[in-house]
């Protein structure tokens, strides 16, 4: 069993993907995206019942989903020794013994999410590993900070070591279609990180509706955007799976119109096993293998890890512990 579980959870060897350059924005593109709710959610309420992998393979794709999480922590009361402690489970994200008999040693999460100020601890923590730092920035949640300011956070986070972005959008371009205004923004972010790869959190909980979503997407990846991203975590409405579907397709949509992959992370709320398990089969449906790597899927979420590090020792020695004693801080 170990051994083909490990064999089904590595991942693909790393493939070199272009960065996506953007290109004009495409103003006829985006005003000709739609989105139809009614089909968009039968298509969703399907994925809960038809789903469901079973034990091997379910430990297998749990193993991948904890090869995919940003691991995220962003409170008011982060402390050093609260990212310090999170970078030490990022780096070992299930307990020694259970991964070692499910012949996975060296597994990691996909990234440590952080606010700015904790980048170099974190960076510091993660030292000779390999898991990028991924920093929100921004004005981060709202976005609402002057605008040179919002430039120069992403300009510090880079030179702190951050390798990753995660910017927030100006809702408002969106609420008022000023895609102009969108573009503009992202293009400006992205530029000012350099190197370091950009996700674009959209929070898609604040636009309104979901053709709003779909254009925001298009957008944003005009400008060049790594990645697309639903939430902050900290609006009332976080990641969904309609949301994800319409950003999923948006992402097919730009991949066939100019060839380039695009990223997703859905982010906020996912805190279930059986959720991610979700989110994976409407990625391998929708997009294919390819989009189950690293360098274009993450689930951005503070709590998942636990839940799944959970399933996995049930999965190895038939019983559940308490929730507790997966905390990640
Ligand atoms: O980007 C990540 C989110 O802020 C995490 O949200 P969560 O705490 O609901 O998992």
């Amino acid at each position: 069993m170990e051994s083909h579980i490990a064999e089904r959870s590595a991942q693909l060897p790393q493939l070199a993907e272009p960065r996506n350059p953007g290109m004009e924005l495409d103003l006829d593109w985006v005003a000709a995206v739609q989105a139809n709710t009614s089909a968009i959610e039968r298509r969703c309420a399907t994925l809960p019942g038809r789903r469901s992998v079973k034990k091997d393979h379910q430990a297998a794709w749990l193993l991948k989903a904890i090869s995919l999480i940003d691991l995220t922590t962003l409170s008011g009361d982060d402390t050093e020794g609260r990212v310090r402690r999170l970078c030490a489970k990022a780096r070992q994200p299930v307990n020694a013994g259970i991964l070692r008999s499910l012949g996975m040693e060296g597994l990691t999460t996909g990234a440590v999410c952080v606010y700015h100020d904790m980048v170099p601890t974190a960076v510091k923590a993660l030292e000779g590993t390999g898991i990028p730092v991924a920093a929100v920035s921004t004005g981060f949640p709202a976005g609402l900070s002057p605008f040179h300011l919002r430039l120069a956070e992403i300009g510090e986070s880079v030179s702190a070591g951050a390798e990753e972005i995660d910017i927030v959008i100006s809702r408002r371009h969106v609420l008022t279609g000023n895609w102009q205004a969108l573009y503009d923004e992202m293009k400006a972010f992205r530029l000012a990180c350099g190197e370091a790869h950009v996700k674009a959190i959209l929070a898609t909980g604040e636009l309104g509706s979901l053709r709003n979503v779909a254009r925001a997407s298009l957008v944003c990846m005009m400008a060049g955007a790594d990645f697309i991203k639903t939430s902050t975590g900290k609006e009332s409405i976080n990641a969904t799976l309609p949301v994800s579907l319409v950003m999923i397709r948006a992402i097919r949509d730009y991949y066939d119109r100019t060839g380039y992959r695009v990223g997703y992370k859905p982010a906020g709320g996912i805190s279930k096993a059986k959720d991610a398990l979700m989110y994976l089969a409407l990625m391998k449906d929708e997009l294919g293998h390819r989009w189950l790597q690293p360098d274009l899927f993450r689930f951005g979420a503070s709590s998942l890890l636990g839940d799944i590090e959970r399933q996995l020792e049930h999965h190895v020695t038939g019983a559940y512990s308490a929730g507790y004693r997966h905390s990640m801080g």
